[in-house]
């Protein structure tokens, strides 16, 4: 089929400028440049609210073929600012698509652009680290000095939600209360098909609202961002821990619960995005395969010895993928055990968490 888009470029903050043709939305940004490998999973990667302020590279090379399915979303926003293929799929197939990522994108405001090299394009960012990038038509004009300076901040507390809402049956025997620092809608309904009743808080919700809520529980979301800028948020968790309730962090969530603690984040040379990140139990041995979508993690030295243990590690590269404390009652994963995209190998740690707080798991 011919492609059709208006030639618009890609400039990396090394100064190095990638050709290709514009989908979805016209205009001109920057942001931060990351690759995701997964090879499928484009809309739950899209709708992700943790890829806000960067610019998502696909590295497997058709991305598209099976439509846009609504049912699919992991949030109500568009998470990357930007978005990059080497192609999209023009004639999408299935029988639940409801239309082709190019119209979806236009009426998001996504900016998109496809005839790129990937391949090429992650080398680059695999060598030299992550970096900033700008879509533009005309790459002569793009400030190099501007793009370097491009920070993703002040992030969660756009994409956390106003008002607390409700999801699950509300005379389900457990509330879980849901801290959304930019939350997949998976972790709730993770949570939901277990038989909860879950409150989805925004992130400024402090210990004592908390309290007054009566909660069985308190899950931390996923989210945008440098964890360390949410210093609030941080000195926020520190109140809600003391609560003694079960507690389950997911990336973002277990980032910054670790802050709480006295650990240390620090920023990966390229972050893990993708579906097949292999995860090793320091107690068991055992090595499960994750979805994950991360630019930061915990320095697994930096968790005070009296407040908690590394209890996952990435088998790669050895960083920190979980911790359990033990001075409170709570765990977290780096990763995302409510996949979407990805493997579901370790949904099973939503069933640990409803033990935690005493609820046998009705999966349903
Ligand atoms: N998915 C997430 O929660 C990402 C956490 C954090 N923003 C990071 O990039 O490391």
């Amino acid at each position: 089929m011919e492609r059709i888009g208006e030639k618009a470029y890609l400039v990396l903050e090394n100064g190095r400028v990638f050709q290709g043709r514009r989908f979805g939305a016209p205009g001109e940004l920057m942001a931060e440049v990351v690759f995701t490998t997964g090879m499928g999973g484009y809309l739950e990667t899209i709708t992700d609210p943790s890829y806000w302020g960067q610019i998502v590279v696909q590295t497997f090379p058709l991305i598209g073929n099976y439509g846009v399915i609504p049912a699919d979303f992991e949030s109500g926003v568009v998470g990357p600012r930007g978005y990059i293929v080497k192609a999209w799929c023009q004639a999408p197939s299935n029988f639940r698509s409801e239309g082709s990522l190019d119209a979806f994108f236009k009426d998001r405001g996504l900016c998109a652009l496809e005839g790129i090299d990937t391949r090429t394009l992650t080398k680059i960012i695999r060598e030299k680290g992550v970096m900033n990038g700008m879509i533009t038509s005309d790459p002569d004009k793009a400030d190099i000095g501007a793009i370097r300076a491009y920070k993703v901040q002040g992030v969660v507390r756009e994409v956390s939600t106003k008002e607390p809402y409700a999801m699950g049956s509300s005379d389900a025997r457990l509330h879980i209360a849901l801290m959304d620092y930019g939350m997949k809608k998976s972790i709730g309904e993770c949570l939901v098909k277990r038989g909860a009743k879950v409150t989805v808080c925004p992130c400024t919700t402090t210990a004592r609202e908390l309290s007054d809520m009566g909660v069985d529980g308190i899950m931390l979301s996923n989210g945008p961002g440098d964890p360390a800028e949410n210093v609030e948020l941080i000195e926020n968790l520190k109140e809600i821990y003391k609560l003694g309730k079960p507690m389950f962090g997911i990336c973002l969530g277990h980032q910054l619960l670790a802050l709480a603690h006295g650990a240390r984040t620090e920023k990966l040379k390229y972050g893990h995005r993708g579906e097949n990140q292999p995860v090793k139990d320091l107690e068991t041995g055992r090595v499960y395969i994750t979805s994950q979508n991360h630019g930061y993690a915990v320095v697994g030295g930096s968790i005070p010895a009296e407040k908690g243990r590394e209890l996952y590690v990435n088998v790669n590269d050895g960083t920190c993928e979980g911790v359990r404390y033990t001075d409170c009652n709570a765990f977290t994963t780096q990763f995302h055990p409510e996949a979407c995209a990805g493997p579901l190998d370790t949904e099973w740690l939503f069933d640990r968490f409803f033990s935690m707080i005493g609820g046998s798991s009705v999966c349903r």
